[in-house]
């Protein structure tokens, strides 16, 4: 469904009197497939480049170099913008879920604003689906009233959740979706997340820095390393096992929060 193919980027710097500069490479040569109803997680320390990937995905940067093939179509063939058809498809979930929502709207407003855009609804089928999307994210019709302040951290995840559903999409790039959830709300996010995606068919792209979350939610894991693709495993235990520096450090990040694995200092 999804072919990042052969993606580099650098930015562009643009400085006064001078000729616009590029930066050091970003992403360098990043080749990998989606499929539809499976879910890649890119993992990666800080600056690895995950999210200008993501934002590649999702038309908001055209890359350097490279493609992003959609259900065989090049995003950015038609110049800069992606089409409007495929904006529809393609839905994000940022970590902040507060400064993802306007917080003067209510609940109904942020999940109907999609439909509003893409699709002429009456006054009671858009209230209809706004009710069926807030059942389905685990929220009911009488939180649609509400303002982002009436809601939990984890409860506004759901409505953004519900909003990048609205429209039906194919795939959904999840930007550290539940990182900056406590523990409990975020084994609640990823479980709704694998429901979602079983029934509706959905694809994800799950960007995190916690392998232990992708471990949860997705079928392959690819690990990312200043800006180049440098392991991808479909089978955890290989992937926990593995000897990539990069990989290593991702790992023992968690293994170092179990006690039995601490150091101890005599
Ligand atoms: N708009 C920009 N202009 C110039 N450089 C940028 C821009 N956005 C990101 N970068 C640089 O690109 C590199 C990759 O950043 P990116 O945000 O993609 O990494 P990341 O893996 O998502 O990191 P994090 O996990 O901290 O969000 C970093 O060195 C960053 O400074």
């Amino acid at each position: 469904m999804l072919e990042v193919r052969q993606v580099s980027h650098s930015y562009r710097q643009r400085r006064w009197f001078r000729r616009t500069d590029h930066t050091p490479s970003v992403l360098t040569d990043i080749s990998f497939t989606i499929e539809k109803g499976s879910c890649l997680g890119l993992l990666g320390t800080s600056g690895a480049g995950k999210s200008t990937l993501g934002k590649i995905i999702l038309g908001m940067q055209q890359p350097s170099q490279g493609q992003i093939l959609f259900e065989g179509q090049d995003i950015y063939q038609t110049g800069r913008h992606m089409s409007k058809a495929m904006r529809r498809d393609l839905q994000v979930v940022f970590q902040d879920c507060y400064s993802a929502v306007n917080p003067m709207m209510t609940a109904a407003e942020i999940i109907g604003e999609p439909l509003d855009n893409y699709e002429r609804l009456s006054f009671a089928e858009r209230r209809r689906r706004i009710g069926e999307l807030l059942e389905q994210v685990g929220l009911s019709t009488a939180d649609a009233g509400k303002r982002p302040d009436q809601f939990s951290g984890g409860q506004l995840q759901r409505i953004n959740i519900a909003r990048a559903i609205a429209l039906k999409p194919k795939l959904i790039v999840l930007d550290e979706s539940v990182s900056s959830l406590d523990m409990v709300n975020q084994t609640h996010i990823l479980s709704l997340l694998a429901e979602l995606r079983d029934t509706h068919q959905l694809s994800y792209l799950f960007i995190t820095h916690d392998i232990r979350a992708a471990m949860t939610l997705c079928d392959r894991i690819a690990v990312m390393d200043q800006g180049r693709l440098v392991q991808q495993e479909a089978d955890c235990e290989t992937l926990i096992h593995s000897a990539h520096p990069a990989v290593r450090q991702l790992v023992d990040s968690i293994l170092s929060e179990h006690p039995a694995n601490r150091l101890v200092w005599d």
